[in-house]
């Protein structure tokens, strides 16, 4: 089964004549170990989308089964549950200041099955030696580049072993090597562990690392592609 199989999603903000709907009839798959992106004009529904697969709010027509979990009519413990089981990273990496970064990734095994803290920290540090942060595991976020301070939120994303990672805009702030280099370690990280990815970006430097492109506009899926012919990311 898929980590994400969405049919016929609709959803709309407001009530009454302001009702708006911002995502129509949108189906999608994302499949184990794939890292798709979304993309599109601004204000097309994509960050609607995430938080509707993220369980960050409440279906409202349509069916979504996220992580083996159908979405449609589920309860706020389920949803809090499958929450637990998904990583996210977002354009703000959201890393506490008086955290080192070890303790930041460390974090996020708390809500797991009660390893003392010494099991959190030493995965942490695997986590962090993956996406090249060996040097760095004691730096508050402060003290790290833009880049490096992503890449704690990779580790952060991954250390629990999600079966789905969500990210929305974690490229915006970085420039082209140090964003490009983010979402590669993300992939192949993901990859290796049969995790998949939807990421939501505009930054065209990054699509050609996608296994596929999916486009919005206007709250529907306009098209699917395979990223543009090029050498292999
Ligand atoms: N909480 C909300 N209440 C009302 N309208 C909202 C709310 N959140 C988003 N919208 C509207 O829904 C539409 C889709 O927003 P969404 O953030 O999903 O688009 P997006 O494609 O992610 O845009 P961007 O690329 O700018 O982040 C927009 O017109 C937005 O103004």
């Amino acid at each position: 089964m898929h980590p994400v199989t969405l049919e016929g999603v609709t959803y709309s903000y407001g009530s009454g004549e302001l009702r708006r709907a911002v995502l129509r009839d949108v189906s999608l798959t994302v499949a184990e170990g794939e890292i798709v992106l979304l993309t599109g004009p601004s204000g097309s529904g994509k960050t609607t989308l995430l938080t509707l697969i993220g369980a960050l709010r409440a279906m409202q027509q349509g069916s979504a089964r996220v992580l083996g979990r159908e979405l449609q009519g589920a309860s706020e413990a389920a949803r809090v549950a499958l929450r637990r089981r998904i990583g996210f990273i977002f354009q703000a990496h959201n890393l506490l200041g008086f955290l080192s970064a070890r303790q930041n990734v460390a974090m996020a095994l708390e809500t797991e099955a009660k390893l003392p803290e010494r099991q959190r920290l030493a995965e942490a540090d695997r986590m962090l030696a993956a996406v090249g942060l060996a040097e760095h595991l004691h730096k508050a976020p402060g003290q790290l580049s833009g880049g490096q301070r992503q890449r704690v939120a990779v580790a952060r994303a991954l250390v629990a072993s999600p079966g789905l990672v969500l990210a929305d805009e974690p490229t915006a702030a970085l420039d082209k090597a140090s964003g490009q280099e983010v979402v590669r370690q993300l992939r192949d990280l993901a990859r290796s562990r049969g995790v998949a990815i939807l990421l939501v970006t505009h930054d065209p430097r990054i699509l050609d690392i996608a296994d596929r492109v999916v486009s919005m506009e206007d709250g529907r899926i306009v098209s699917a592609n395979r990223p543009a012919e090029g050498p292999a990311a």
